[in-house]
């Protein structure tokens, strides 16, 4: 009997013995299927909810995968043909993944001033090597308590003490730009190694005087590494860690991280030392003029709301960096690393571990913006050659034929630049796309709609500042956007480059100025020129929005006319 047994289930010796092999296949297929009901059943609230949402539609199990397979501009475009038949709210799977994306500001309002929503989606984990838990990805009472430490530190007051710096390097990337006189280039080279090379100033205190080849190994290494993670975003199988860590990237990520920490670790035990021995803030700036630090005219000295001065965002929107500026004290002399250690050393709740994140954090945050900004807003000025004429001749009543470095109150007096500044970041927002994750449900204020909890939940900033609802002709470059009467009558989330709310940017104040001053200066000694059109820009949105191409232009050194009297 048990022989017929044995022989019936293909087994041979005792017939009551099922390998543990074969015991595991046996159980195997059961409990996949029940983890796929299970699964399935988890997530039928999501798939209810999302189903109302309208979006694209995709494959079975792949959803809308492919469309973001293929060269970085091809997958820019798709998205952007695919998403013009949406204006409110858009839906695509990845895979198993929801991902939505807001378009009306009100629905942007509900999420960007929320102090609920504020966790930030998986994908942001790709920086974690690099920023740790830095204020970018951190989350939580953890977020909260450093944002409180970190925003004051972005003062004006701590700002306007950066000028003789913003202008300093802004004279030396004139002079290195002048060696490609007549020439087409990338101009977003010369804008990243400026932007570094402020920022190891202005936030780690990292003068030219004391850089040594680490200063400059550091600000290679910075610029490299956001390359890594542009390519990451871009190609998905890199996704994996599993996969990525078999690349060379990762090899080369290794190496570069190596470089950056190393510094910023070095940097810190300096100035920890510095501290001990009383002298504090030693490597930190040391040439401000009081000057610089004066209220400009006309501001009563209550609050840093400076008449004329637009910050990057809408009038009426305010976040933390709005505080009263007679409340910063001494502070207002050093770089961000030496506020922070100068908080740790008062008491405040950071470890060294987490003020080294939080420098790696301003690093990176602070550094591909900005340039990308820049180099748009110049690419801009060489094909409205007529709205470069506009600015130029502001500077020129402000400046006249003089070489002076620019002062706040001239930063004040460039209301055109500003409104051009504006208007390239409506229509080339650096960040085009801010994602969080989502873990309750969202009912939206356009219409009935719920984005459920689980969703990865998106700003769409470059199509939201490109709505023909409230941006009449909206892919054309018009600095009368931002009059300050067409501003009154716009919902102040329609314009949100630096995003809005209790996670801002902290960085706003200090990249405006910071713009303005580079900007300015270049457009002072040149006329820059675009070989392209804008319809041949070939857009690419990785993490930050560029140019496939670079930022192609042509620089001719120009003749200042005199002040007018
Ligand atoms: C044109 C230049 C810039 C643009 C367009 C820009 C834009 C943004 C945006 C959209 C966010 C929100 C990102 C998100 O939620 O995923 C952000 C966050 C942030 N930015 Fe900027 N940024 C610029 C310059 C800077 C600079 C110069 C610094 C520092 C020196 C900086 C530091 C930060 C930090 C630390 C955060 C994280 C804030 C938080 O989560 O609490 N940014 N930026």
């Amino acid at each position: 009997m048990s022989a017929t047994i044995a022989q019936a289930d293909g087994l041979n010796g005792n017939a009551n013995i099922i390998s543990p092999i074969n015991m595991f296949y046996f159980l195997l297929a059961p409990a996949l299927l029940l983890w796929f009901v299970y699964w399935r059943l988890s997530r039928r609230h999501m798939l209810e909810l999302a189903e109302r949402i309208p979006g694209p539609k995709g494959l079975p199990l792949l959803g809308n995968a492919l469309d973001l397979v293929g060269s970085s501009h091809s997958v820019f475009r798709t998205i952007i043909e695919k998403g013009k038949d949406y204006n409110e709210v858009i839906k695509i799977w990845i895979g198993p993944k929801l991902i939505v994306f807001l378009v009306d500001p009100r629905d942007v309002e509900l999420l960007l001033s929320s102090h609920v929503f504020i966790d930030k989606s998986p994908e942001y984990r790709f920086f974690k090597p690099w920023l740790g838990n830095g204020l970018l990805i951190s989350t939580g009472h953890k977020w909260r308590q450093h944002r409180k430490l970190i925003a004051p530190t972005f003062h004006l007051n701590v700002l306007k003490s950066f000028i003789d710096l913003f202008n300093e390097n802004s004279r030396l990337v004139v002079e290195k730009m002048h060696k490609e006189n007549g020439k087409a280039f990338d101009c977003h080279d010369y804008m990243s190694e400026c932007t570094v090379e402020i920022l190891l100033e202005t936030a780690m205190g990292v003068s030219k005087k004391t850089q040594d080849q680490s200063g400059y190994d550091y600000a290679m290494a910075v610029m490299k590494m956001c390359d890594i993670l542009h390519l990451r975003h871009r190609k998905m199988w890199l996704y994996p860690d599993l996969f990525f860590n078999l690349t060379q990237y990762a090899k080369k990520q290794v190496k570069l991280l190596d470089t950056i920490h190393s510094l910023t670790k070095k940097v810190i035990r300096n100035k920890k030392a510095a501290f001990d021995k009383g002298t504090r803030g030693s490597l930190a700036i040391t040439s401000i003029k009081t000057s610089e630090l004066e209220k400009p005219k006309g501001d009563a000295g209550k609050t840093s709301t400076v008449e004329g001065l637009s910050f990057g965002q809408s009038a009426n929107l305010k976040d933390d960096l709005d505080v009263d500026e007679n409340d910063i004290g001494e502070k207002k002399r050093l770089a961000f690393l030496d506020l922070l250690l100068e908080s740790a050393e008062n008491g405040a709740l950071i470890s060294d571990e987490e003020i080294k994140n939080q420098v790696d954090t301003i690093m990176f945050e602070g550094h591909d913006t900005t340039a990308a900004g820049s180099s748009f807003f110049l690419s801009m000025m060489g094909v409205h050659q007529h709205i470069q004429d506009k600015v130029i001749q502001e500077l020129d009543d402000i400046f006249g034929d003089s070489d002076r470095p620019a002062t706040f109150q001239d930063t004040l007096e460039m209301k055109y630049l500003e409104r051009c500044l504006m208007e390239t970041l409506r229509m080339y927002p650096p960040v085009p796309i801010i994602a969080r994750s989502l873990k309750q449900d969202l009912k939206l204020a356009s219409s009935d709609l719920i984005v459920p909890a689980g969703a990865t939940i998106t700003v769409a900033t470059f199509k939201l500042h490109r709505l023909e609802s409230i941006y009449p002709n909206p892919d054309v470059f018009d600095p009368d956007n931002f009059l300050p009467e067409k501003q009154a009558n716009r919902h102040y989330y329609a314009f949100v480059p630096f995003s809005a709310g209790p996670r801002s940017c902290v960085g706003r104040k200090y990249a405006m100025l910071k713009l303005k001053i580079i900007l300015s200066t270049i457009l002072r000694n040149f006329r820059v020129h675009s070989d392209l059109k804008e319809e041949d820009f070939k857009l690419q949105a990785d993490i930050i929005l560029k140019r496939e191409e670079g930022f192609q232009i042509r620089l001719e050194p120009r003749k200042r006319k005199a002040k007018a009297l």
